[in-house]
């Protein structure tokens, strides 16, 4: 069971990536263009549509067969469009409504349903950069703002996007593709990371016999679309013009000597791109009806108990997938495991599902937002999310309009921030050439504690902002540089004073990062950056470093101290929710012993830290063990334990020491007077300007009460001889303290849990789990 957060996606995501997904329930925010493998009813031309009796080719079998062999496998438009009610009534051929779709031969859905998307969803998950959310896209819709076909193609005719092509392929795979095919072409261009590719042609004809070898054939299992191009809006002329921010590119230091190419170049995403070509996109028609809305909360259209109607069909299909693949993967002679065999009787279903936990806050609810900076599709400065998916070639950032999980302030700061890129000398970061300054505005808040019982507090208790503004410094020049932050600082005091409401502002960081995606590891420099008083030019002494830029919220009437980044769930409310439900499903006592498997700041031991014997809490970013350890200080919570190292890595250790080796109580509950000294190590160690992120995670161990283990970074066996070491030379022979309840919580699961651990399998899902004898059972 989790806790929902309304309007958005199904948890992969994080990854959720960018992705762009129609809501699936309007076939008005359909593109026009749909691929050749689609057979809904929708895609039946008007005139044909009342033709809903059978033809020989709908009914091959002819009058043999009573139903249809594509009855109620396609969604009727009739019935959908006209609010439930179409003339055919029950003898429609078509299904009125999910609930009769039936699945298609060939195993798969109407593409135009709902289970079609999820399960397309489940395949091709991935994370909405702006929300860390997942959600996905059908198949059929591409859109490319960035891309840029040759010079000579400024007829746009000429031009023809393909799309399914390998992510990993260049301009020169695409090319040889071309060639062994035997088509004739102008230009053929590619970037990796795209499933997109451009290619020209020198006359009409080769368009059309390119179009006819291309459409349909399949590279790999994918199978090649080709979309129109069609410049966009405002680059219809055969130069690119300025954008603003690209104005003053003089100023800038070159880092190399691409970086000193003119403008059109540097806009270029391909590289080999000719200096004067024009930007060009696949199918403008496919923009219509797009929104960011639609992009970020896909389900927002619908009241919010369908969306948890939604929500749950989801889950149980994904949960009969993994029954249906489990049983699959039993060797032949293998019995099948108990809860497999009992899947029968639950409809398929691995486990019973409750259900979903409704959010108390159904709007603006997030605690925090990551903007990304680009341009819209109307070529200005934007600072919001992107329209769809990078893979698929989009770029376009659009403002966060509408977007019901997003919080009044977050825009506020986002509007803020984007007025003043309209005005700056810095270039916007351009994701195909990975080439700018200003890439993305993180806004994080904090809340007050809620005011007495039984008042549901909300975000409009946000009384701490934190802005983390990523750059790229690289190549640029230093005074311009700190001029241009020194302004950005000024832009967002002066907003925030200047509204009506006065917006928090608390502190303000700068990250910056080289990276190619906007995802920034965790040992990124970070900068705090002085907020100038409004009004004036004096400057405040706040937020002098980054150890105290941060925030706080709370959560069970726990305080916690949140650092610029590390995880902390964005719905508080929900989480809050949540946590208390997990701590009810695993029965706690005083003699439970927990583990909080990726606990980042340490949330969910420390909210049910009361509840059981000790907590152990294990985290790979030191950064957020050393939150973890502050928040136990800062609520007094001495039974717990907090290591950094990846899970995987020291689960096995830390169930011997528990299950099996000796400890002393005392040991485990003594906690005074080393947690200062063990969260400046940390501290210290997190310092990312000069640590290296994976000794850290793997190699420092941060126990809150007990002394520091360092190693180096050699994984289990050094990890393990530490504490064989310590459980003889320490414990000596004092009796253990025996747990007789050993639960471990993680959210969310992660691929790296899943290995062995201690030669014992590892199930790992969202949830609770009972630990008998080194393995690890689920608990439903
Ligand atoms: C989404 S956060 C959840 C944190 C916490 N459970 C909560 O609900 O607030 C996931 C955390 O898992 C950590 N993590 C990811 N993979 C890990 C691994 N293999 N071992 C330990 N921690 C990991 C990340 O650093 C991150 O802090």
């Amino acid at each position: 069971m989790a806790a929902s957060s309304p309007t958005e996606t199904l948890n992969p995501p994080s990854t959720l990536t960018n992705h762009l997904q129609t809501n699936g329930q309007d076939s008005s925010d359909k593109p026009t263009q749909q691929p050749s493998n689609i057979q809904s009813a929708d895609l039946i031309e008007p005139s044909q549509k009342r033709k809903r009796v059978d033809t020989p080719e709908d009914n091959p079998e002819g009058p043999k067969s009573s139903l249809h062999p594509l009855w109620k496998t396609s969604l009727c438009s009739y019935f959908r469009r006209s609010n439930g009610s179409c003339s055919h009534g029950e003898s429609c051929r078509y299904a009125h409504g999910e609930g009769e779709l039936r699945q298609r031969a060939d195993g798969t859905w109407d593409p135009t349903s709902e289970r079609a998307k999820e399960m397309l969803k489940t395949e091709n998950g991935e994370r909405i950069e702006g929300t860390g959310e997942s959600v996905l896209r059908e198949n059929d819709e591409v859109m490319m703002t960035e891309a840029f076909a040759e010079e000579s193609c400024s007829e746009p005719a000429l031009a023809k996007c393909l799309v399914n092509l390998p992510m990993k392929w260049s301009s020169d795979n695409l090319r040889s593709f071309l060639g062994e095919q035997g088509i004739l072409y102008k230009s053929a261009k590619k970037k990796k990371g795209m499933i997109v590719g451009f290619v020209s042609f020198e006359n009409a004809e080769q368009v059309k016999s390119g179009v006819e070898e291309m459409d349909g054939k399949f590279v790999g299992n994918k199978k090649l679309k080709v979309a129109d191009v069609t410049p966009r809006p405002f680059e219809k002329k055969n130069k690119v013009p300025l954008p603003p921010a690209y104005g003053t590119q003089q100023n800038l230091k070159p880092a190399t000597a691409s970086d000193s190419a003119d403008v059109s170049e540097s806009l270029s995403g391909f590289e080999d791109d000719d200096p004067t070509n024009d930007s060009l996109m696949p199918g403008s028609s496919d923009l219509k009806g797009r929104s960011v809305r639609n992009a970020v909360t896909p389900l927002a259209h619908l009241p919010y108990v369908d969306q948890l109607e939604h929500k749950k069909n989801t889950l149980v299909q994904m949960l009969k997938k993994l029954t249906r693949n489990a049983r699959k993967a039993c060797p032949n002679g293998v019995s099948l495991p108990e809860w497999i065999l009992k899947s029968r009787e639950i409809g398929g279903l691995p486990c019973n599902l409750e259900g979903i936990l409704e959010s108390p806050q159904v709007n603006g609810y997030r605690n925090k937002c990551e903007f990304s900076v680009g341009y819209s599709l109307q070529g200005k400065p934007t600072v919001g999310f992107l329209l769809g998916n990078f893979r698929e070639g989009v770029t376009a950032v659009e403002e966060p309009v509408n977007c019901p999980n997003v919080s009044g302030i977050a825009c506020k700061y986002a509007a803020i921030f984007q007025e003043f890129l309209q005005h700056s000398g810095l270039p916007i970061w351009n994701r195909l050439n990975n080439t700018g300054f200003w890439r993305q505005l993180t806004v994080r808040e904090g809340r007050a504690p809620a005011k007495g019982t039984g008042i549901e507090s909300t975000r409009a208790d946000t009384v701490e902002v934190l802005l983390m503004v990523q750059v790229c410094t690289k190549g640029f020049d230093d005074e311009l540089t700190n001029s241009e932050l020194q302004r950005m600082a000024e832009a967002f005091s002066v907003g925030a004073s200047a509204d009506s409401s006065s917006l928090p502002l608390t502190a303000l960081v700068l990250q910056d990062h080289q990276g190619i995606s906007n995802a920034a590891p965790a040992d990124c420099p970070l900068h705090s950056l002085p907020i100038p008083k409004a009004k004036s030019d004096s400057i405040l002494e706040a937020a002098n470093d980054v150890v105290e830029a941060r925030i706080h919220d709370y959560i069970s009437n726990l305080r916690f101290s949140i650092s610029p980044t590390a995880f902390f769930q964005v719905n508080t409310l929900a989480a809050e929710k949540l946590y208390a439900l997990a701590g009810d499903w695993a029965s706690l006592g005083p003699d439970t012993l927990l583990f909080d498997i990726c606990c980042g700041t340490g949330t969910i031991g420390l909210t049910l830290a009361h509840r059981v014997g000790m907590v152990v809490g294990i985290e790979m970013n030191a950064s957020a063990v050393s939150d973890a350890l502050r928040n136990a200080q800062i609520n007094g919570i001495k039974n717990c334990r907090f290591i950094c190292a990846k899970a995987e890595d020291v689960m096995g250790s830390l169930l011997k020491e528990y299950l099996n080796g000796p400890q002393k109580q005392d040991e485990i509950s003594d906690s005074s007077g080393k947690i200062d000294e063990e969260i400046a190590k940390a501290e210290e160690n997190d310092s990312s300007e000069n640590t290296p992120g994976p000794e850290v995670s793997s190699g420092l161990e941060l126990e809150y009460g007990e002394r520091v283990l360092e190693f180096s970074d050699n994984g289990n066996q050094e990890f393990e001889n530490q504490l064989q070491k310590r459980g003889t030379s320490e414990s000596g022979n004092t009796p253990m303290h025996q747990f007789k309840n050993v639960v471990a919580i993680v959210d969310p699961p992660r691929v790296g849990l899943h290995p062995t651990v201690s030669n014992r399998e590892l199930y790992i899902m969202r949830g609770v789990f009972y630990i008998q004898n080194f393995g690890f059972h689920i608990y439903t």
